[in-house]
């Protein structure tokens, strides 16, 4: 099994919740609510918004940064970075029902949320993307090579998705490389089609 996680973002021309329902249009099945800058209103409203999408596809909802709104609505998880709730305390707040991600960009950074109790790490970014604004160092596939490795040599288990930059061209060498799976969000909003763009990076991850 190889994931397909989309994350939504903020675009002139498509709406938090009219992408997540191209994601799951595409056929994705893991959607994550990414939305800054928005008043605690707003990101509620889209959250139940896009909370009632996935659950009409039967999707797992994970909501970035806010551990106390995934608690509120219950949603299925949260995707800590490293400036936001440290991932034990989040799994203090939530118990062992919610699914707990966290960001890495170094192996030792995988270590610490594995022993701190997450679920999957989101691990990037692969290559430059203005997606995010304060890009961690770049990785490539060297760098996954190099993580995945070290990662063998100690034992530890934890699902890695890739994220940054993701497009569908890079979809057979991440495969290959033995990571979990993919987050991205550009490379289905920016293209012609992209409810077609998701359903071949679905089909190329099959
Ligand atoms: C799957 C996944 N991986 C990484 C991130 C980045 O999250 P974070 O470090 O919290 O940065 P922001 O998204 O808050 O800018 C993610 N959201 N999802
Ligand atoms: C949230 C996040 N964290 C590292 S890169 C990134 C952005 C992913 O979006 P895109 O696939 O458009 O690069
Ligand atoms: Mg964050």
């Amino acid at each position: 099994m190889f994931d397909v996680q989309f994350i939504t973002h903020f675009t002139a021309s498509i709406s938090y919740s009219d992408s997540a329902r191209i994601a799951l249009e595409g056929g994705c099945r893991w959607v994550q609510l990414r939305m800054k800058d928005a008043s605690s209103e707003e990101l509620k409203a889209t959250a139940v918004q896009v909370q009632e999408l996935c659950r009409q596809y039967g999707a797992t909802f994970i909501i970035d940064d806010h551990v106390e709104l995934v608690k509120q609505i219950g949603a299925d998880g949260v995707h800590l970075g490293k400036l936001d709730m440290p991932i034990k305390e989040a799994r203090e707040r939530l118990g062992k029902d919610f699914i707990i991600g966290g960001t890495a960009n170094t192996f030792e950074d995988i270590r610490q949320h594995a022993a701190d109790g997450a679920d999957y790490i989101g691990c990037g970014p692969f290559r430059f993307t203005t997606t995010k604004q304060k890009l961690s160092p770049i990785l490539g596939l060297d760098g996954y090579h190099s993580i995945l490795t070290q990662m063998r040599e100690e034992g530890i288990t934890i699902p890695v998705v890739a994220i940054g930059g993701i497009t569908r061209e890079d979809i057979p060498s991440l495969k290959a490389s033995g990571l979990n799976g993919i987050a991205l969000s550009g490379g289905i909003l920016k293209a012609e089609n992209p409810v077609r763009e998701m359903e071949t990076i679905i089909r190329l991850t099959q």
